[in-house]
């Protein structure tokens, strides 16, 4: 398969993990990529207090895959056409696999994500895990968990473009999407990610 890697692709965290940045990865519409998506709206319990999942989540990869996380249950939904060819091309791209992919719509400015590792023992000890936008700008955070002299590390994501987290990553650094004062447009992320069973 034809590698849709641009050249210039960016290492911006090369310390206790790898971050790295494709911009205009994909030029795939926002509108495509939410055809046939099945939506949850889950809740979190926090100190005793359920509270409704700041942006709406989608989880779908190969059928009746199990995944869990925030104390979450989710049973994966087949892949949709245009999730199935994304998953094929980053697959080639990347040299790794993928089995499933989390999704999240940001309504709006004030649907977020807050600081987390995605460390759970499912995805085993050092993910690659591969994250595709599309629509509105935000702001993807990093700080790291216990070097306090590292400065929190800031990166707008845009439209189509490719975030690659891996190495250490997960053990060193915690990221979150910012919210925004702003009115802004919605945002949808694509967590290509692997479960071992
Ligand atoms: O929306 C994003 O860019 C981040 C999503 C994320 O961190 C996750 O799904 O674990
Ligand atoms: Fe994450």
């Amino acid at each position: 398969m034809k590698s849709f890697l641009p050249s210039g692709f960016e290492d911006l965290i090369v310390e206790d993990g790898i971050l790295q940045y494709f911009e205009h990865y994909s030029d795939e519409t926002l509108e495509h990529i939410l055809e046939g998506l099945v939506w949850r709206q889950d809740s979190i319990t926090m100190y005793g207090k359920t509270h409704p999942l700041p942006r709406q989540t989608a989880w779908h990869g190969e059928k009746g895959l199990v995944h869990s996380y925030s104390g979450i249950r989710m049973v994966a939904i087949e892949w949709t056409p245009v999730l199935l060819k994304l998953k094929l091309q980053l697959e080639a791209d990347l040299n790794t696999k993928f089995n499933s992919v989390l999704v999240n719509y940001y309504r709006d400015g004030s649907d977020h994500m807050s600081y987390h590792s995605d460390d759970e023992k499912e995805l085993g000890p050092n993910p690659i895990i591969a994250s595709l936008s599309f629509g509105e700008t935000r702001s993807f955070q990093l700080k790291h968990k216990f070097d306090l002299s590292k400065k929190t590390f800031t990166l707008p994501i845009t439209d189509g473009s490719l975030v690659v987290m891996k190495g250490e990553l997960q053990h060193f650094w915690v990221h979150k999407i910012a919210k925004t004062a702003k009115k802004i447009g919605p945002r949808v992320n694509l967590t290509f990610r692997n479960i071992l069973s």
